[in-house]
């Protein structure tokens, strides 16, 4: 079998037109994230708010790093950092030296790329929240033409004022992109207020709402394979689909994060943007092509149609879980109230839940999503569970034959397996055997896949958006989770436990065990 490498799947115009991301140049070296997507982009002033926080310090920054070594960013890309940390231009080029070889592989570490890469980057200490210090900013951008990326890593709750701030100050160009991170406000309500606030100020096309597991390469092939392939399509729907899982599952705990944690919770940090966004592309129908937005008017549509949970016993489609003191892959680890520092907290740490898309396609086809932390084992993935035979074949036959399943592994082994039934060899009668065809992307493609942060970064200074959330996804997002909420908020609600390192409270079992089904483990 040969498979080959072309341009990225996700192209941001029809097809037969020409545009940068389809351009096929190629680079001086190879690159891990193939050779259309690897083309140098425009020179651009990143301006990343919250600079010296944990995200832009363990992801962006690193993920600036790794394009730049493979060649994309042009010699006149300047990155400008932004914190109230009282910090020179020297003071953060030294901190992010000595930051990048914790974010990056040994394999990836380049001293000249690094002190290439650390020559791009200053500092301007300000307060969002006070007038003083902008003139610094101010001062860094001298260009408007060029293209100018404000990328805020800082709390939702700045992202308005920073809006404001950028509109006062005249650094909104016809070139500016604003890249908020996720989650976007804390309900519907606080959502629709940043987005009308950034939308004062920024065109639509301007924004830029992240989230990364849309930049992961095998979230990207998710569509290639339903789009790129015949034989799935007439098979994608409620006639042969019995039903989808979609599991995120984390080993790790809530780390350093645990203040923002403790205010947001599982379903707001995973389920509201990632396993939703996840189902959209399963369950979205084909778009005429697939394009800036394309692809987001189909997620809308599914979001649309997913089932509201008004009217419904809320308890009987969604549980809540929170890890208490457990053992995970052989270390002990603290309960959540420990890690989080909060001895009260009724925060949930795991949620399992049933969603259902009501349209032609998927009516009566059950959606069952699962996120947690500190469970067993780190491993995200989607499982198209196909209906059984609906006859008996080999009645006389021994062994099993189990439905078919396709598992598209997300994480940490990327991949893709197709669960059939075979014959077991022998000269006896016939004996069923489970067998997969197995596609391992490590295999295959020989080379790592980039970090989604990369391609995502990459995309904004571009400007194509095909894979962000645009403000009506994330308002419909919200907008299917809010009965969730409200019936946490009344007092009787408490998340049920579960030990560190198991697959979650028994109640999760016992919501898909209800409807004869079981979780893919
Ligand atoms: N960390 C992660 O893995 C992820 C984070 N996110 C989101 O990204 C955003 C940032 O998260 P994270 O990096 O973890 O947060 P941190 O608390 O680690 O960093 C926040 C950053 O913002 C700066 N900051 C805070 N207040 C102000 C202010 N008033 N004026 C100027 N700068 C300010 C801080 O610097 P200083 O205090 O020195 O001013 C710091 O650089 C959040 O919205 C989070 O939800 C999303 C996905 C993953
Ligand atoms: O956005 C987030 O995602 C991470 C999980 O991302 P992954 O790429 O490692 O799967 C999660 O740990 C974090 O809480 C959340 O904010």
């Amino acid at each position: 079998m040969s498979l080959h490498t072309g341009p990225s799947p996700v192209t941001d115009a029809r097809p037969g037109t020409a545009t940068a991301t389809t351009s096929p140049r190629s680079t001086s070296r190879p690159s891990a994230s193939g050779s259309s997507t690897a083309s140098p982009v425009p020179p651009a002033d990143i301006v990343v708010f919250g600079g010296t926080g944990d995200l832009a310090v363990r992801k962006l920054l690193p993920a600036l790093y790794l394009r730049d070594r493979d060649g994309q960013l042009p010699e006149q890309t300047r990155i400008v950092a932004t914190s109230r940390a009282g910090l020179d231009e020297a003071g953060y080029r030294d901190k992010i030296r000595g930051d990048l070889p914790g974010f990056v592989r040994d394999e990836d570490h380049d001293d000249a790329v690094v002190d290439r890469f650390v020559e791009r980057l200053t500092h301007v200490s300000l307060d969002i929240a006070d007038e003083d210090g902008w003139a610094g900013l101010v001062a860094e951008l001298p260009d408007a033409d060029k293209v100018r990326v404000f990328y805020l890593a800082i709390a939702p709750s700045l992202f308005g004022p920073v809006s404001d701030r950028l509109a006062a100050e005249g650094l909104v160009t016809a070139q500016s992109r604003l890249v908020l991170e996720k989650p976007l406000g804390h309900d519907l309500a606080s959502a629709l207020e940043i987005n009308d606030a950034v939308g004062a100020v920024f065109e639509e096309h301007q924004i830029f709402r992240i989230d990364h597991y849309l930049g992961k390469e095998s979230v990207q092939n998710l569509l290639v394979t339903r789009f790129a392939n015949t034989f799935l399509e007439p098979l994608w729907n409620a006639t042969w689909v019995d039903h989808v899982q979609i599991t995120a599952a984390e080993s790790l705990g809530v780390g350093t994060r645990g203040g923002y944690y403790d205010g947001s919770g599982a379903l707001r940090d995973m389920i509201q943007n990632h396993l939703l966004q996840l189902l959209c592309l399963v369950a979205m129908e084909p778009p005429t092509y697939v394009g800036r937005e394309t692809v987001r008017d189909e997620k809308l549509k599914v979001l649309q149609a997913l089932k509201p949970l008004v009217g419904v016993d809320v308890d009987s489609h969604v549980v809540a879980g929170q890890y208490t003191a457990g053992l995970v892959e052989g270390e002990a680890v603290k309960a959540y109230r420990d890690d989080a520092e909060a001895p009260a907290s009724t925060t949930e740490t795991f949620v399992a839940l049933k969603a259902e898309v009501s349209n032609w396609r998927w009516a009566g086809v059950p959606f069952y999503l699962r996120t947690g932390k500190r469970m067993e084992s780190r491993f995200s993935e989607i499982v198209i569970q196909f209906k059984d035979v609906p006859h008996p074949m080999f009645p006389d036959a021994d062994g099993v034959s189990e439905p078919n399943r396709l598992v598209i592994q997300l994480q940490p082994n990327e991949g893709m397996k197709l669960h059939l039934t075979a014959k077991e060899p022998g000269p006896g009668g016939i004996r069923l055997r489970p067998v997969s065809l197995d596609l391992s992307y490590a295999q295959t493609f020989d080379q790592p896949s980039p970090e989604a942060y990369e391609r995502l970064l990459m995309d904004v200074v571009r400007g194509n958006p095909t894979l962000f959330m645009r403000r009506d996804e994330v308002e419909a997002a919200w907008r299917w989770i809010e009965p969730i909420h409200e019936r946490w908020a009344r007092p009787e609600h408490a998340p049920r436990r579960y030990p560190a390192g198991t697959t979650g409270p028994f109640a999760a079992t016992t919501l898909i065990e209800r409807d004869g089904r079981s979780w893919h483990e």
